[in-house]
């Protein structure tokens, strides 16, 4: 199966620079959130995967290859994007026969299709009369019509209710069970945490972080620290911490030591400590912190 790979992928429009220098891989048999505020290139950039959207420099692959260089691209790439719109008098059934047959699909897939996606019984429908959640289903079986082995979905989570979303989690673990490539963009963390292997989280088009969710989880862990000599012990733990927060007169966070480490400094300068606890901030309060929606947590 093929992974998507991103080098100093980089969109402007005029002044604006929608996406800048982006590098990342997104591996195969995995479900990557692709996350970041309102505003912060995640479609443009989805765009560019699928040729919709041309870079302005450095380039994207799938598989090895440029979209534009897939023989059959939709047998590879399914792509599903908020703005997909239904002939609203065409029924579910008609719309995937027009799509198998433009991309040269067995029209057998058109009713398998209906069937694992929930829409049997409303195959016969006009698309017009369909919820938000049928309307998304039926997305993603046009996107899977030629069973491609990487599924890009932009916001797939607008409108549908818990049950909805819920099913969609399941759906996209196992086409990634499978073996297949899941990218799904998002701007809430919590909606794709429970099923995200990995994460890529970007702010103004430029990568803020990627890798497995639990690493990102992990190295977010600090330590609040009460010392009445709290001035003097932040100069003490300077060199070896990765970062000193003040918090007040007497109370420092520390990134990168653990509470033994600040004990023992302390300790060694004859420093007071009147107080050492840990704190692993919840990985919504992290994602909010790195993309700066928030800056105090
Ligand atoms: N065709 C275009 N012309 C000019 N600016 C554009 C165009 N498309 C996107 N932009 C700008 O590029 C930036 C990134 O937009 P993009 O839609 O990729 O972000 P996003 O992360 O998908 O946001 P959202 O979650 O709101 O969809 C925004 O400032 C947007 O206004």
């Amino acid at each position: 199966m093929s992974g998507i790979e991103l080098r100093n992928l980089t969109k402007r429009y005029g002044a604006l620079t929608a996406v800048d220098d982006l590098s990342f891989t997104v591996r195969p048999g995995a479900v990557t959130a692709f996350l970041g505020p309102n505003g912060a290139g995640k479609t443009t950039t989805m765009r560019m995967m699928i040729g919709h959207v041309a870079p302005t420099s450095g380039s994207v692959t799938i598989g090895g290859r440029r979209y534009r260089d897939i023989p059959r691209p939709t047998t590879v790439v399914g792509a599903v994007f908020d703005a997909a719109s239904f002939h609203p008098h065409h029924s579910a059934r008609d719309h995937l026969r027009i799509y198998a047959t433009m991309g040269g699909h067995p029209g057998s897939r058109v009713e398998d299709l209906l069937g694992l996606l929930g829409l049997a019984e409303a195959g016969g429908r006009r698309t017009g009369t369909f919820s938000t959640g049928m309307r998304q289903r039926l997305n993603l079986a046009t996107a899977l019509l030629g069973d491609p082995g990487v599924l890009l979905l932009d916001e797939p989570s607008n409108g549908l209710d818990p049950e909805g979303m819920a099913w969609l989690r399941a759906f996209l673990r196992d086409l990634a069970g499978q073996g297949r490539t899941v990218l799904v963009s998002s701007h809430v963390l919590s909606e794709v945490q429970q099923v995200a292997d990995d994460v890529v989280v970007i702010r103004q088009g430029r990568l803020l972080t990627a890798g497995p969710l639990r690493d990102l989880a992990g190295t977010a862990q600090s330590v609040r620290v009460s010392s009445p000599d709290a001035t003097r012990l932040a100069r003490v733990l300077a060199p070896t911490a990765h970062r000193i927060d003040v918090d007040g007169p007497r109370d420092l966070r520390v990134h990168g030591l653990d509470p033994a480490q600040i004990a023992d400094l302390a300790a060694a300068h004859e420093l007071r400590v009147h107080g050492l606890t840990t704190h692993q901030p919840s990985l919504e309060e992290l994602f909010l912190n790195l993309t700066g929606e928030r800056t105090n947590a």
